[in-house]
């Protein structure tokens, strides 16, 4: 088991601010392609997964409401040249194609590569608010089993719930080598006024020539780390942010790629593989001034296994009431694992925080550090649901950040 953790460690860490290292990363894509069309235009193939949400709702009735068509929206992609070149020879050398799928080629891009794309629905077809782990588990099982025919993968995704599935599939993949980009938009790809297309546009040219060996989200010219993001804007098109980590990349409008983090590959020789335990004995709890015991008592019985405490301020919680520690207390005595989150951009990071995070641990609760809420819960759920980890196994790897020194540095 100790071993099974140990990959996390291994895998790769991406730091903040070190220069654009990923040129080397995203040469040795080119050289490793295996699909050349001719001399000059090298071309990679990206497998996009449509899973739902506002990207390709459709009213195709006055008196209906809005649906997804996979076929309609296919045929809405083709009529887009910048998503499309219809004139594209795309042989497929002996590959067998897939039957639900269409292959379709996008211009020959900056940086002179031709990204070729199949589009293929996964798992329920819906808006995400109703997303659950079983849709975690059918888009990580496409991805694995498609995994060695395709260079990159795209994730079509509502952006309710986006920031869940990113977190949730950074976990579940380990030893990854190819990047995983969910996208999505505020507004149909149908619509004349839409953020659609260049959403689509920028996640193919990052799955499709760039080797960022994680799972990400790419919205409104900004390519983010998965378990840093959070959806901060319900209606202008930056939708997603990642609070305490700086955007890997930004695609500009001239289709130039700035980068702004290093990524290292991941461990060459180490097999890809998939965790698809996801335990559902979890539960999300929100301090606040005044909270009711019963309250807290209720949301740490069993069932539930694992809950993330929700701080307030810069990541504290109400320690002076007696009858909220006992309870706690309690819980952390039965094997419940409570992780914490703060809201609060920055919150966690100050010098000040140790002692609250020193009075957290005292307790028995494990300090989130700066984890969004949604990595939080998802990471829980994998940490859960791996089977055989000893009690404090399980706190170690649910902690983020534990006296200072980071755990399982390529998750987070
Ligand atoms: N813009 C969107 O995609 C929101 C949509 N309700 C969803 O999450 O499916």
């Amino acid at each position: 088991m100790a071993g099974e953790v140990h990959f996390a460690l291994q895998k790769y860490v991406a730091m903040a601010g070190c220069g654009n290292i990923l040129k080397e990363p995203g040469m040795s894509l080119l050289s490793s392609t295996r699909h050349m069309s001719s001399n000059t235009v090298k071309t990679s193939l990206v497998l996009v997964l449509y899973t739902g949400g506002t990207i390709g709702m459709k009213k195709l009735n006055e008196n209906e409401p809005c649906a997804l068509h996979l076929d309609i929206f296919i045929n809405e992609l083709k009529r887009l040249p910048m998503l499309h070149d219809d004139s594209a020879c795309y042989v497929s050398q002996g590959e067998k194609e897939i039957s639900t799928s269409q292959r379709l080629a996008m211009p020959v891009s900056k940086l002179g590569i031709r990204i070729m794309y199949d589009i293929k629905e996964s798992g329920k077809i819906r808006e995400s608010k109703d997303t659950c782990a079983e849709d975690w588990i059918d888009v990580s099982v496409e991805i694995f089993d498609n995994y060695e025919k395709y260079d990159g993968f795209v994730i079509l995704h509502g952006t309710d719930t986006m920031a869940f599935t990113a977190s949730a599939l950074s976990f579940m993949f380990e030893n990854l080598g190819k990047p995983v980009v969910l996208t999505g938009a505020q507004t149909p790809i149908y619509d004349e006024l839409t953020d659609a297309r260049d959403n689509l546009c920028g996640a193919l040219l990052f799955a499709g020539q760039c080797v960022v060996p994680e799972v990400m989200i790419f919205f409104d010219g900004k390519l983010f780390r998965g378990n840093r993001s959070t959806k901060v804007d319900a209606k202008s098109y930056s939708v997603f942010d990642s609070p305490s980590f700086p955007p890997l990349a930004k695609l500009s409008s001239n289709g130039e790629i700035e980068w702004h983090c290093c990524v290292e590959k991941c461990q060459e020789g180490q097999s890809f593989r998939l965790h698809t335990k996801m335990s559902q004995k979890i539960a999300l709890l929100p301090m606040f001034p005044s909270i009711p015991v019963e309250m807290i008592k209720g949301c740490l019985e069993p069932p539930i296994e694992g809950v993330v405490m929700v701080t307030y301020g810069s990541g504290n919680i109400p320690d002076s009431r007696t009858d909220l520690i006992t309870a706690i207390r309690e819980a952390v005595q039965r094997g419940v694992v409570i992780v914490t989150c703060c809201p609060c951009r920055g919150g966690p990071h100050d010098v000040s925080m140790q002692l609250v995070e020193q009075g957290l641990i005292d307790i028995g609760i494990v300090p989130g550090g700066d984890i969004t809420a949604e990595a939080a819960l998802t990471k829980l759920s994998f940490v859960l649901g791996k089977e055989g980890l000893t009690l404090d196994e399980r706190r170690k790897v649910s902690c983020v950040l534990l006296m200072g020194q980071a755990i399982l540095t390529h998750t987070m």
